[in-house]
């Protein structure tokens, strides 16, 4: 059973999501929006989630459960499995070429996960209001059609580069933004860089 609350129903008048023309097609990998990201990014003990775009504003993303995201012994941790729906659900930003971060993120964990099991994430956007976009997350143990594991809401906040230039450690900002690959990935994020 889930008991959302109200901040996560999308308010009178909130809009349809709108895909940008210029989204990776269908079937297209994401690749990573940070090379350092825990979710999407190479490093050891990270998720290295794999994101591709669905139809419409969804996409799908797996991870595989490795030791070092044990909580109890064998199983994934709870907080490694919300990270891995916070990182599918962040990912939609791309396909609206807007940049935003997590609000509010709610998860039901539905049945246990195993370490060594692939699990296959989905993930639409259902509205957007304003600077708010709600959205919803669905990971399954195995692959598209098999048990669901685990599921979330959540509502992401739009927000501009500058979050992260005013807010995050001058080392990695600075490095981030002599990269031009990395300059590049930021502004597929927005629709007007
Ligand atoms: C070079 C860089 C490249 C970058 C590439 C892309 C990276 C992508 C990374 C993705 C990585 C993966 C993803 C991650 O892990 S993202 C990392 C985890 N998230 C964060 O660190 C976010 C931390 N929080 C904040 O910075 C601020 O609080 C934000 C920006 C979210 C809002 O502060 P801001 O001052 O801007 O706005 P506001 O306070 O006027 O709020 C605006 C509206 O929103 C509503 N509201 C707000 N919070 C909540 C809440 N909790 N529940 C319900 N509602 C909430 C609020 O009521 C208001 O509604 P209304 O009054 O308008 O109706």
């Amino acid at each position: 059973m889930s008991g959302r609350t109200t901040v996560l129903k999308p308010p009178e008048g909130a809009m349809a999501p709108v895909r940008h023309p210029d989204a990776p097609a269908p079937g297209e990998l994401l690749g990573a929006h940070y090379d350092q990201c825990f979710g999407c990014g190479e490093q050891s003990g990270g998720l290295r989630l794999r994101v591709r775009a669905g139809e419409g504003v969804g996409l799908t993303a797996e991870f595989t459960v490795d030791a070092a995201h044990q909580g109890a012994p064998g199983l994934a941790h709870g907080g490694v499995l919300t990270a891995a729906l916070d990182e599918t659900l962040g990912s939609l930003n791309w396909l609206q070429r807007v940049i935003a971060v997590t609000g509010r993120l709610e998860t039901d964990f539905v049945r246990p996960v195993p370490v060594g099991t692939v699990l296959h994430l989905e993930a639409r956007v259902t509205a957007v209001h304003g600077r708010k976009i709600y959205c919803a997350a669905t990971g399954r143990i195995g692959g598209p059609e098999g048990p669901v594991a685990v599921r979330a809401e959540a509502l992401f906040i739009e927000v501009r580069v500058d979050h992260f230039i005013k807010n995050g450690r001058s080392e990695e900002i600075n490095a981030a933004l002599a990269d031009p690959d990395q300059v590049k990935v930021a502004r597929a994020f927005e629709v007007n860089p």
